[in-house]
């Protein structure tokens, strides 16, 4: 049985607090969210398959072409937001502002396939999607953050089949947050470990 926030090795080599909290909190909720839905989880391991074969380990020169993984990563982020304080929003109605056509009650569905033909990203450009916050006193470290967590959950998901207990199927999954100035897990995700990379076997 692995506890996937021990396993995070990058995190652990730098010491440094805000490094480890930010970046292993929104790791643990991508696993979290991928054993949640195996649907979307295989399709994170057939873009992996397709680019990279299972011959070899993602590389941070991969991840520009992992364009399904980066928005599994953002949905992730947007339902689990790392640093919480920069409020949420939900719609409680359909409604249409300015052109724009805003659908009730679907904030909480993980549906990373929404971020499809929009120009929304990470960088603070879009006020509807904060991750990092804006402007001037916006993350300082946003590149090395979503780098981390890309390659990190990369090399996780292609590495590893990763299945949940015995027993325990993914609505069983335990998706209780703690608030605090970081959104961790109130309980550590647990998964089992199988080899996939021929190399590795
Ligand atoms: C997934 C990873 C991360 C997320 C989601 C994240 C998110 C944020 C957010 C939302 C803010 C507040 C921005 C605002 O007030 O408008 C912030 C600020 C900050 N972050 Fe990050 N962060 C991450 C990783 C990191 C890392 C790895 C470091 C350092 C190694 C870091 C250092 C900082 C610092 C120093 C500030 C304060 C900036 C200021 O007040 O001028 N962050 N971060």
């Amino acid at each position: 049985m692995l506890n996937i926030a021990d396993y995070i090795p990058y995190v652990g080599i730098l010491d440094v607090q805000i490094f480890k909290d930010t970046s292993s909190t929104a790791i643990e909720w991508v696993i979290a969210e991928l054993l949640k839905h195996p649907r979307v989880m295989k399709l994170v391991h057939k873009e992996l398959e397709s680019l990279l074969g299972l011959h070899r380990m993602v590389e941070e020169t991969d991840l520009s072409k992992l364009s399904y993984l980066k928005m599994v990563i953002m949905e992730t982020m947007r339902i689990h937001p790392v640093a919480p304080l920069l409020i949420p929003h939900e719609s409680i109605e359909d409604t249409t502002i300015n052109g724009y056509f805003i659908r009730t009650n679907n904030a909480e569905e993980f549906y990373p396939g929404r971020f499809i033909g929009t120009n929304i990203d990470v960088q603070g450009h879009n006020f509807a999607f904060l991750l990092f916050g804006s402007g001037r006193r916006k993350c300082p470290r946003l590149q090395l953050g979503m780098t981390v967590v890309q390659l990190v959950v990369a090399q996780l998901v292609h590495c590893f089949s990763l299945e949940l207990p015995e027993g325990m199927s993914p609505d069983d999954l335990d998706m209780t947050e703690k608030f605090g100035l970081t959104l961790p897990r109130a309980n550590h995700l647990m998964a089992i470990p199988t080899y996939r990379l021929s190399a590795l076997q």
